[in-house]
């Protein structure tokens, strides 16, 4: 057989000199594995290009150092040599590595009474960089939940004591009476306000596992009204009960998050940032709070 010389474009001399921040590729297939499940999920994988005088990177070797995703779990360490892999397959070319895995977490979270339950997705995405040999991890993930607001609640009850006023005004009271006026829509006039929102949690990993179901299961628990899966209407009724009883404004929100993540000593810094898709607004009501965090970024 003959054997033929493939020509290695890559490996020609650029005749422009001029170092690039970021080559590779996005958008790579790849399954991982998580917490014993197998996970779909997308990869962007690229270094720098320090030297300026090469024309190209040599993209398989990133697209092959991705293959052990595929038969180890997900962990820091993983990350950490497949970066050092990159760097190590690009010698003399680059001293910078980074990999960003984007994916859904699912999770199964029972009912609130029922004896039901169904899985709830959160998007993940992971970014790793390697330079100068420090090596930093940077977790982010999207968790859902109901907020009702705490001025509009206030302002409901009082036009309720209104409706209560005008319907009591010249009439004794008897406790059924006033059972039944509380329990129709012409006695309980107004309603406040809730809406889905969403808490977008970046955190920067120090040393150890990636605990994805810890970080969720904290910031859920300290927002207090997480939104549900499979809903019968008694769990629908304890999920009024859980709002009425956790009215939050969007800095509220904010404050609690930043408190959870603060307890968790797994977590080297963080950006929270709370958007309340408001209903009174067809804006968002928006806040934010870092700690041990640049402030742009
Ligand atoms: N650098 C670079 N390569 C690209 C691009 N688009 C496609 N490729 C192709 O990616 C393929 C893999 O490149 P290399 O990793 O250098 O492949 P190789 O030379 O067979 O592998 P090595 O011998 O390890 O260098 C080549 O066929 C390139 O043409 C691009 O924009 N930049």
């Amino acid at each position: 057989m003959t054997s033929l010389t493939l020509p290695d474009i890559a490996a020609q001399g650029n005749q422009q000199t001029l170092p690039l921040d970021w080559v590779g590729m996005c958008g790579i297939a790849l399954p991982l594995l998580i917490e014993g499940r197998n996970v779909a999920a997308y990869a962007d994988a690229g270094v720098s290009l320090d030297d300026g005088t090469s024309r190209g990177i040599h993209m398989s070797r990133l697209y092959l150092a991705l293959e052990t995703f595929e038969q180890q779990t997900l962990s820091l360490q993983l990350l950490h040599d497949t970066l050092g892999q990159f760097l190590a397959s690009h010698a003399e070319l680059s001293t910078r590595a980074y990999l960003r895995l984007t994916f859904d977490h699912l999770l199964k979270r029972p009912a609130l009474i029922s004896p039901l339950a169904g899985w709830k997705r959160y998007p993940v995405s992971l970014d790793a960089r390697l330079e100068n040999e420090m090596f930093h991890v940077e977790l982010s993930v999207h968790i859902p939940y109901s907020s009702t607001c705490p001025c509009s609640a206030a302002l409901a009850r009082q036009l309720i004591q209104g409706q209560f006023d005008k319907d009591f005004a010249d009439k004794p009271l008897t406790r059924d009476e006033v059972r039944q006026w509380l329990g129709s829509s012409a006695g309980i006039v107004a309603t406040p306000h809730s809406q889905r929102s969403l808490a977008k949690l970046r955190v920067r990993l120090a040393d150890g596992d990636i605990r994805l179901g810890e970080l969720i299961d904290a910031a859920e628990a300290a927002l207090g009204t997480a939104v549900q899966t499979a809903v019968k209407r008694a769990d629908e009724q304890a999920f009024a009960l859980a709002n009425g009883q956790n009215l939050m404004f969007c800095e509220d929100a904010a404050r609690r998050l930043h408190q959870a993540l603060h307890r968790l000593d797994w977590v080297a810094g963080f950006n929270v940032r709370v958007e309340h898709a408001e209903s009174l607004h067809a804006h968002d009501a928006v806040a934010e709070s870092r700690h041990h965090w640049p402030t742009r970024g």
